[in-house]
């Protein structure tokens, strides 16, 4: 099978992430999207100001669970220790052997993927799917994507998604400033922010 793996924090969820999973699955003619979400995401240095585990997973199986390839993926979440991409590849080959793996992730990954632990070990063990999250992205991805294929053999595709400003950070200080987040969560993930009272005080930005 071909599988893409939707890695990230999703504190919480939103638009941009799904899209980037609907558009790498039909381009791409993966099989399945696995949403892996970060048990302690190993470069975000605030996490004592998120909310728990529990409710950015909770958000995640609200936000996918009416698609039937979409999957949510705990491995990453089951220990309290950091997780490394290139260590999570390395599992998920031998944990389910014989499947091709498409990481998919945003510009802002992409460029930082040189300070990720033991970075050239992911080369050989996916496809990387990226995505633009700006206008201004286009030269310099195009750019960065050459220089990483020729310096590390890395196989990198262009992932044509529409172009969707938004981030858990917009999410996040909007909700602190009780603005509205329709249409740009699910509204199950709305509803779920809501009744459970997350990301209100300015500090959990
Ligand atoms: N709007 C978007 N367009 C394209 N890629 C995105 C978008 N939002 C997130 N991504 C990508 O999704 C992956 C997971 O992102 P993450 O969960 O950190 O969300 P985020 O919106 O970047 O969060 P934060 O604002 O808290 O940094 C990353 O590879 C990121 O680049
Ligand atoms: O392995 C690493 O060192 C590493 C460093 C930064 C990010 N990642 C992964 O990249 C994905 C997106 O990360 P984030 O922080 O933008 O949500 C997510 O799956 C992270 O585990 C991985």
């Amino acid at each position: 099978m071909k599988i893409g793996i939707m890695g990230g924090t999703f504190d919480p969820i939103h638009i941009g992430h799904l899209l980037l999973g609907e558009f790498a699955y039909e381009e791409f003619a993966l099989d399945e999207i696995w949403f892996l979400p970060n048990g302690n995401p190993p470069h975000k240095t605030t996490d004592e100001s998120r909310v728990s585990l529990n409710h950015r997973i909770e958000m995640v199986k609200l936000a996918t669970a009416d698609i039937p390839y979409f999957r949510v993926n705990l491995y990453e979440a089951q220990t309290e220790r950091h997780s490394y991409t290139y260590s999570t590849l390395q599992a998920f080959h031998e944990l389910y052997p014989g499947n091709e793996f498409y990481f998919i992730l945003g510009a802002d990954s992409l460029f930082s993927i040189e300070q990720w632990m033991c970075f050239r070990e992911i080369f050989p063990a996916c496809t990387i799917l990226a995505a633009m999250r700006d206008d201004k992205d286009a030269g310099q991805m195009k750019e960065q994507i050459r220089y990483l294929s020729e310096t590390y053999g890395a196989k990198i595709r262009l992932l044509q998604a529409p172009l969707v400003e938004i981030s858990s950070t917009t999410i996040r200080r909007r909700v602190s400033r009780n603005l509205s987040v329709r249409y740009m969560v699910p509204d199950q993930v709305a509803g779920y922010i809501n009744i459970n009272d997350l990301y209100r005080e300015e500090t959990e930005l």
